[in-house]
């Protein structure tokens, strides 16, 4: 069996249902003066109707590049160099802007790290609703005025009648955040891919918003791409996780796992860094010693072997790329040492 069919079948729980989403060997670049950064290396993945898959990794790993390439939403000079990703079947990559906002919106539902960005601040937020309902459905505008009060009761904006007449700066950072999710959901999309979209929020309003997330998903069944640096929130909302590290998703697994079981240092050395209050030395932020690789270099070998505590003295770590090795327990993993890691660990 080829290596991404089997990436794609393994490490995730749903494996028997149709997937939603299909996305295979995806590359995207940004094409500097002098330089090409690989932000998004041989990227290949599955999403099933109802699956909640985490996106982690550190920062400039790779997440947020690779969620937006799936939606054709790549700022130059990025672009998605080679790779496909298909949408119930439809293939995504190399459809012009107008096709692609088509699918935005309707069936792949955003939701941001910064509210105030996905909202125009000179228009209300019913004019704004009623808009994005419109592209997409056959509606008049008091009917769509009419669904967009429903969705915002139900994401927990009183008294919406009164509310949609006013501008975003009238709501606070959650509520606005709220609205985003309604605008997101309003279309029924297969998929919602949400990036960091607590980040910004203060810890009381996170929780109603993720709250929220899961409610939403758990009603409507839709499936559910989340970007986090938080493994708290993967552990309450999500079933299944790709670890990126240097554009490439190093390990791919169920959420159980990920915290029982994880089979690449690298997971590892992220689950370390998970802040624990009684542990913590005061003042001390636990961080992973060094720092990720340039993405405009050659990576002839593994990209964590440089920080990893198994691989750094390993010239196989240094020379050869790691295949995606599939383990007894559905996770996949791209470290030399992965068999030993899961056998450590049984
Ligand atoms: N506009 C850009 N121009 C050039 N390079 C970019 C641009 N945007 C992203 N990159 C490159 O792509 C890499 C991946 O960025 P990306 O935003 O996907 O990381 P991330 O994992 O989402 O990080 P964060 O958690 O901080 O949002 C970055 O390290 C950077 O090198």
């Amino acid at each position: 069996m080829p290596v991404n069919t089997e990436v794609q079948r393994a490490g995730q729980e749903q494996s028997t249902a149709t997937p939603v989403l299909e996305i295979n060997n995806l590359c995207t670049n940004f094409e500097l003066p002098g330089s090409t950064v690989q932000a998004v290396r041989d990227v290949s993945f599955t999403l099933c109707p109802g699956q909640r898959l985490a996106v982690v990794g550190e920062s400039g790993s790779g997440k947020s590049a690779m969620a937006m390439s799936l939606v054709g939403l790549i700022p130059p000079p990025g672009k998605v160099a080679s790779g496909s990703v298909k949408l119930r079947g439809k293939e995504l990559v190399g459809l012009g802007d107008k096709e692609i906002s088509a699918i935005r919106g309707k069936d792949i539902g955003l939701v941001f790290q910064d509210p105030m960005a996905g909202l125009d601040p000179l228009k209300t937020i019913g004019s704004q609703f009623v808009e994005t309902i419109r592209v997409h459905q056959n509606l008049s505008v008091r009917q769509a005025k009419e669904l967009a009060c429903e969705l915002l009761a139900e994401v927990g904006v009183n008294d919406p009648r009164r509310r949609i007449e006013d501008y975003p700066h009238q709501y606070s950072g959650g509520m606005r955040q709220r609205v985003l999710i309604a605008m997101a959901i309003a279309n029924d999309p297969a998929v919602v891919i949400a990036d960091e979209p607590t980040t910004a929020l203060d810890v009381t309003t996170q929780a109603q918003v993720l709250e929220l997330l899961e409610r939403i998903c758990d009603e409507r069944g839709n499936a559910l791409m989340m970007i986090t640096h938080n493994l708290g929130i993967v552990r309450q909302l999500c079933d299944s996780v790709n670890v990126m590290y240097a554009g490439r998703v190093v390990e791919q697994t169920s959420v159980n796992a990920l915290f029982n079981e994880p089979t690449h240092p690298y997971t590892k050395a992220l689950l370390d860094c998970m802040i624990d209050p009684y542990t913590t030395v005061r003042g001390q932020l636990p961080a992973i010693p060094g720092s990720p690789p340039d993405l405009a270099a050659a990576q002839p070998g593994c990209a964590f072997a440089e920080r990893c505590p198994l691989g750094s003295a390993e010239k196989i770590c240094h020379e050869q790329r790691p295949e995606a090795v599939v383990l007894a327990s559905g996770a996949v993993s791209r470290c030399h040492f992965a068999h030993e890691l899961e056998g450590a660990q049984s």
